[in-house]
């Protein structure tokens, strides 16, 4: 379970999120839905030790992530999957998939590979392009891959339906439908839940960086 408690975060002089708080519990797909500059992106960098916290605490697994660096986080099988995608150009999709492999030394990186594959049988077929020449949508099924290769036990996805194609947008929603079935815990952001529904256990509303339970 991820349970964030009263989370400050301030960027330079700007407070940008205040007194966050909420739960993912283990199992559950969660939505955390606000609108551009709410804070949704700053939150998931927080959880990941790509911002600092001024206050508050983000526990999982039994530990509190604030006391915990950055690097080290990947290790509580964490997976982050950003807004931009942010693929490396002169690599293949696949080499972009195992970039975490290689960083976190996973054991069992074949098996979960081919899970992923299985999962989502199109990332298998464009494995071998180069990243860049693939389209926004294929581009966020990577980054989603990507995630998933250490995100064993939460997944932090950020906006992954927007500024897509209709149809890849709907091909995410049900991989993200399968990944449910799986007992996966996932937090997804989103400017709105319209993709969402049915599948989110518990939604978070955050404006300009509070959030409330819905
Ligand atoms: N590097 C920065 N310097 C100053 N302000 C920033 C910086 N990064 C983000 N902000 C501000 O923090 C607030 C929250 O931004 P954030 O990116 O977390 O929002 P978001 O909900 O993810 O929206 P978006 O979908 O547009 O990314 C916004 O007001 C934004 O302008």
């Amino acid at each position: 379970m991820l349970d964030v408690q009263g989370l400050d975060v301030d960027i330079g002089p700007i407070p940008i999120l205040r007194q966050v708080s909420l739960q993912v519990p283990t199992g559950a797909m969660c939505g955390l839905i606000g609108r551009n500059g709410a804070g949704k992106t700053t939150f998931m960098r927080s959880v990941m030790g790509l911002l600092a916290a001024s206050a508050g605490s983000i526990g999982f697994d039994h530990h509190d992530l604030v006391k915990v660096a950055d690097f080290k986080r990947a290790h509580f099988g964490i997976g982050y999957m950003p807004e931009d995608r942010k693929l490396v150009p002169s690599l293949t999709a696949e080499e972009n998939i195992l970039l975490p492999v290689w960083s976190t030394e996973i054991p069992d990186a074949e098996d979960r590979l081919a899970w992923v594959y299985k999962l989502m049988p199109e990332v298998a077929d464009f494995r071998a392009r180069a990243s860049t020449s693939l389209s926004g949508g294929q581009q966020k099924l990577v980054a989603l891959a990507r995630a998933l290769m250490v995100g064993e036990r939460l997944l932090l996805l950020d906006e992954p339906t927007e500024g897509i194609a209709p149809v890849l947008a709907r091909r995410i929603v049900e991989v993200l439908s399968d990944l449910k079935q799986e007992g996966l815990s996932v937090l997804i952001a989103e400017s709105n839940d319209t993709h969402l529904h049915g599948l989110l256990d518990r939604t978070y509303v955050i404006e300009r960086g509070s959030v409330q339970d819905q």
